[in-house]
């Protein structure tokens, strides 16, 4: 029909720093668009068990392995458990971009960066102990990640948003407008 939006498959896959609002902006944006929601972290847990415990007894290079594998089926499908055609809401761990087959992975999907800064995440990982890689001065370890892993998300990302104002629903409409998802109007959300 004239004027109607074409189907679109592609995955939603959100990336971005630790703790810049992947997992909440996606579960915002999966309820949004009626779809389903995964996350490779929560999915590696279910598997494997606490992350931070993970990288105690075996390391990061055995993560960074599962988590690729992780990336791969989550994208390909496989984890799905939804209807074929419903919407797809993929948020990827912080540092999964280090694989170059996540990259190109996720190269035929619609990728949205959540570009944060310091400020807005330090309450967040002021007293964290689940993650890993921001053990010691957590806000000197994620700046120092994120300054290395930032050309990384720019290279990939099809869609930057700036997460540093408003709520996770505020990103998750301003994610749906932007790539003109089928059943979105620009004046509230849905169609
Ligand atoms: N826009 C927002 N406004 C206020 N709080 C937020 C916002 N986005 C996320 N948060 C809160 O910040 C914390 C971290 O968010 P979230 O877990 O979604 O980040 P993440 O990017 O998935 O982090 P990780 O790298 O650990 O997976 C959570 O407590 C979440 O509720
Ligand atoms: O930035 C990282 O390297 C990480 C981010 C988290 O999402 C987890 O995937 C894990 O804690 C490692
Ligand atoms: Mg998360």
């Amino acid at each position: 029909m004239p004027g109607e939006k074409a189907e679109d498959s592609r995955p939603i896959v959100l990336i971005g720093p630790m703790a810049a609002g992947k997992s909440a902006v996606g579960q915002a944006l999966a309820a949004l668009l009626h779809g389903e929601y995964l996350d490779s972290d929560e999915v590696f847990v279910r598997e494997n068990g606490a992350i931070a415990d993970y990288f105690a007894k075996h390391g990061e290079d055995s993560f960074r392995e599962l988590e690729a594998e992780i990336v791969a089926r989550a994208i390909s499908g496989q984890l799905t458990v939804s209807h074929p055609e419903a919407p797809r809401i993929i948020s990827l761990g912080g540092g999964s971009l280090g694989s170059a087959t996540s990259r190109e992975v996720i190269s035929r999907c619609h990728v949205v960066y959540l570009e944060a800064d310091l400020a807005t995440v330090l309450p967040r990982i002021a007293r964290d102990t689940g993650r890993p890689m921001l053990a010691g001065d957590a806000a000197e370890r994620w700046l120092a990640l994120f300054d290395q892993r930032r050309p990384l998300y720019e290279s990939v990302a099809q869609l930057t948003v700036d997460v540093r104002h408003g709520s996770p629903e505020d990103f998750a409409l301003e994610i749906a407008r932007a790539l003109d998802l089928p059943g979105i109007t620009a004046k509230d959300g849905r169609a």
